[in-house]
């Protein structure tokens, strides 16, 4: 079957601008891209792109979807239409769930529930412990085999550097990545937001920046000494960003991402006591957001993941001690990029696409995250004129918690395709 994208403007980045080009998809993949000219598309079913953006689809290594165990939040059906409105195409799910991913029956489930009820893929990652409780490690090769593409305990750190050690040595002979939430606990406290000019204005106990950092220290001496592929979450602090700057300046396997939130938010733009601003890590300093930002340009940090952490309105609703960390991400994390670094300048527009799409796929070795012939035909359509008020209520994740709401942004998705079928059309 043939499918033609006529008219849309794809990013080149020879010519470093938008250029018009038409799209030629058989069976779910890429077959063509004609630039210019007017295509024979007779007999096809055909989309006319005219006037929008066709980009790879967006590509998310760090996401929750919640399910199993938490399908109140969250579920794969949900969690992958939220994808899908907010362009991405390809998701890595957290094993955070319950019971934890640590196993290959639960992979399994992952798996065979995206397939039935997702729209988009779903890339599992399983546990690095065992219940991510960090004593036992565990069957990376049977999870592997089940399909996992990485292992974390992310929603905690792994403890003990010696149970770490253990791991990259297992996930350096199986050539998956350690993909690590970074935080040393004894450091941490109980405390919600970062150690600056908030916590101090509200005599609140801070997070502080080496409680993140000491494991990023920790974690790429040992992937030096076992030789694994270290990736660093949602990198928050300058500090980190020395470390991974360091570690890949001396040859260490270590990748890392960053989170939009951290990219345009700080401690200093919390607006006061809101569950929804509570997010780990926290909201970091001026000082550490212009940190991130650098290293994000400079490919310290290779790309951008939203850490789609949905969490319902009863929970959030508890407080700010008492509320679970986490926002929700997908349906924000483009307009919001383009609108702060694309629309002022800072960034060409190739730039953010690349930080989303293929730069995810080179590190993780994924083969969609390109436009060119033989990809899959996962694809994205943008358009970057349009302006929208951020809205919870329009969510399709079942939870609304983000501190974005009322944000006036541009350059909003308007259809997203994955194997040449369209999965989520704005109305
Ligand atoms: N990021 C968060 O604030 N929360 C995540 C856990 C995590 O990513 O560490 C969650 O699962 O809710
Ligand atoms: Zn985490
Ligand atoms: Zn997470």
């Amino acid at each position: 079957m043939t499918l033609w994208i006529v008219n849309g403007k794809i990013w080149d980045d020879e010519a470093g601008d938008l250029v018009t080009a038409h799209l030629r998809v058989e069976d779910g993949a890429i077959a063509a891209i004609e630039r210019g000219g007017k295509p024979d598309t007779a007999g096809a079913e055909t989309i006319d792109a005219s006037g929008l953006l066709v980009s790879a689809g967006f590509i998310d290594m760090h996401v929750h979807l919640r399910d199993p165990g938490f399908t109140h939040k969250e579920d794969i059906a949900s969690g992958t239409r939220s994808a899908a409105r907010g362009g991405f195409t390809t998701i890595a799910c957290m094993p955070n769930t319950r019971p934890v991913t640590d196993t290959p029956e639960t992979v399994r489930y992952i798996l065979d529930k995206a397939a039935r009820e997702g729209v988009v893929n779903v890339l599992p990652i399983a546990a690095i412990t065992k219940n991510e409780l960090g004593r036992e490690l565990t069957d990376f090769a049977a999870l592997k085999e089940a399909g996992a593409i990485g292992f974390s305990d992310d929603g905690v750190g792994v403890q003990n550097a010696q149970m770490m050690k253990e791991a990259m040595l297992r996930a350096r002979e199986l050539d998956l990545p350690i993909i690590a939430h970074c935080e040393d606990d004894s450091l941490v406290q109980g405390a919600w937001v970062t150690e600056g000019e908030f916590s101090r204005r509200h005599g609140l106990k801070g997070i502080p920046n080496e409680s993140e950092a000491i494991h990023v220290g920790r974690d790429v001496l040992l992937a030096e000494a076992t030789g694994a592929h270290y990736h660093v979450c949602h990198v928050s602090t300058e500090q980190s960003v020395r470390l991974i700057r360091l570690a890949k300046s001396i040859g260490v396997r270590v990748t890392a991402e960053v989170c939009p939130h951290h990219l345009v938010l700080s401690d200093e733009d919390i607006p006061g006591m809101d569950p929804n601003w509570k997010m780990n890590p926290p909201l970091r300093t001026p000082r550490d957001v212009q940190a991130v930002i650098e290293a994000l340009e400079d490919g310290t940090i290779d790309m951008i993941v939203t850490d789609h952490a949905p969490h319902a309105e009863e929970e959030k609703a508890k407080g700010v001690d008492l509320a679970p960390f986490g926002i929700v991400g997908f349906e924000t994390a483009f307009p919001l990029l383009y609108t702060k670094f694309v629309k002022t300048g800072r960034w060409s527009l190739g730039f953010l696409l690349r930080r989303m799409t293929s730069d995810p796929a080179r590190v993780f070795g994924l083969k969609a995250g390109r436009l060119e012939a033989g990809a899959p035909a996962d694809l994205t359509l943008i358009d970057l004129s349009s302006e929208q008020t951020v809205d919870p209520a329009s969510f399709k994740s079942k939870s609304r918690n983000t501190p974005f709401a009322g944000w006036r942004l541009q350059g909003w998705p308007v259809r997203t395709i994955v194997a040449g079928r369209t999965v989520w059309q704005a109305d």
